[in-house]
């Protein structure tokens, strides 16, 4: 949906020059039309009664999250926040799930109250305070425990969430012990069980390796009388970011793996993508400031930071880069930098690109997932508007952050 047009980027059948024109830079900019393809191409991957919870840490606009949930979409949630931004964009509550390690007794209420699908509980003393608070709303809770099953999913060591070393999910061989003390609990509704490996798998293999452990583990406590209902895999499939090494997974193989993992449960699958939904839906651009060279090394500084876009400074993750506009110039070596007093503030080291003149506009690719969502004010600095384009047209989703919002709530 990205595309050039006489050397001119096109978001769908906008000129991204008429954007930045109007809206300013730096600018996150999605297509509508990425996220549609995206979702249908992984709702219909899949053959069996199934639920795509959108996992709205990766972008969280409301509007990005209206078009999910118009598609008939739920949502995977980490916070009382984005169970907030889930209901106001109208999301189907019974249609949301419920992770995270450190959900506070406010985020179990609302949850309930508000009737999501089923909270994924990460620990045994999680388990009981659910039990608690359901107990004080005089309900009964649906649980899934979120199973750590130690498979690797041999991605980045910051995005990797299925290993006995990480905080995630309670430990595989407690699991079993865990499912029992659940069911004999009054306010809890023993409902599912979920896990989720990592981020970004380029072979989704690890993620089958981990249903057929987790589906040994429904046999044996199905032999106990627990009796599930749902069966949530997480998300975690991943992207190509890099066209020369990436190659995009086999959504339907994946899809397959899962259906035969799970062929012998009469349940319901939850899938919970994000990053594959929406990360190669969206883009940053942002002004060329200044060129540098110190020494031996070439920048290219630009408006844009990593409060804006902080996967390269936090992860050295790639990112394409590229002019708005072609012009045919040399190709220069550079780091690409932004404003930030920090080191580590860099979108691109060493990078071939064609060179912009200043006031030119530079576009980051893949940008749509975990872009905006991470982004901060640090250096005082206001975040980027978002814009959402569909066909011909754009609208701005989220202004662009102004002075006085910076210092919204602060006190003298
Ligand atoms: C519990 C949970 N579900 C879903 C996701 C979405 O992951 P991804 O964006 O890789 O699909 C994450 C983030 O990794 C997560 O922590
Ligand atoms: N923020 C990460 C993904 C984190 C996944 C959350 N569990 C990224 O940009 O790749």
């Amino acid at each position: 949906m990205f595309e050039y047009k006489n050397n001119e980027l096109y978001a769908e059948g906008v000129r991204v020059k008429n954007i930045v024109d109007n809206v300013g830079s730096p600018v996150y900019v999605y297509s509508k039309g990425h996220f549609k393809a995206q979702f249908e191409k992984f709702n219909k991957a899949f053959s069996r009664e199934h639920v795509i919870a959108f996992a709205i840490k990766s972008n969280s606009n409301l509007a990005v999250i209206k078009t999910f949930a118009s598609l008939g979409a739920g949502a995977d949630i980490v916070s009382k926040g984005e169970l907030f931004r889930a209901i106001k964009a109208g999301v189907d509550t019974s249609k949301i799930v419920f992770s995270g390690v450190a959900k506070r007794d406010d985020e179990i209420e609302y949850a309930l109250e508000n009737d999501i699908m089923m909270i994924n509980v990460e620990s045994e003393d999680e388990l009981y305070n659910v039990n608690r608070v359901a107990e004080k709303l005089n309900k009964k809770a649906r649980i899934a425990f979120r199973v750590n099953p130690d498979v690797d999913p041999k991605t980045h060591p910051y995005i990797s969430t299925g290993l006995k070393k990480n905080k995630f999910g309670v430990p595989y061989e407690e699991a079993y012990d865990l499912y029992l003390k659940a069911k004999e609990l009054k306010n809890i509704d023993v409902y599912g069980i979920q896990f989720h490996i990592g981020s970004q798998l380029l072979d989704t293999t690890p993620i089958y390796d981990a249903s057929v452990r987790v589906a040994d583990l429904m046999r044996r406590l199905t032999d106990k009388g627990v009796e599930f209902r749902v069966v949530d895999v997480g998300g975690g499939v991943g992207i190509v970011y890099d066209e020369k090494t990436d190659k995009e997974p086999d959504v339907n193989l994946y899809a397959r793996q899962i259906e035969e993992a799970f062929r012998d449960f009469d349940v319901k699958l939850v899938l919970e993508p994000g990053r594959f939904l929406v990360g190669n839906g969206g883009i940053l651009v942002s002004k060329v400031i200044y060129h540098k060279t110190n020494g031996q090394k070439n920048f290219l500084i630009i408006d844009a930071g990593m409060n804006d876009l902080l996967r390269p400074s936090l992860y050295k993750a790639y990112h394409k880069i590229a002019p708005m506009k072609k012009t045919g110039s040399k190709a220069i070596k550079c780091d690409i930098v932004g404003p930030i007093c920090e080191t580590g503030d860099f979108f691109a080291r060493d990078y071939e690109i064609e060179d912009v003149p200043n006031g030119n506009f530079i576009v980051v690719f893949s940008a749509g997932a975990y872009g905006f969502t991470m982004a901060s004010n640090y250096n005082s600095r206001p975040r980027p508007a978002e814009v959402l384009v569909s066909g011909d047209s754009y609208r701005v989703v989220r202004e662009r952050e102004s002075l006085e919002d910076l210092i919204k709530g602060e006190i003298l």
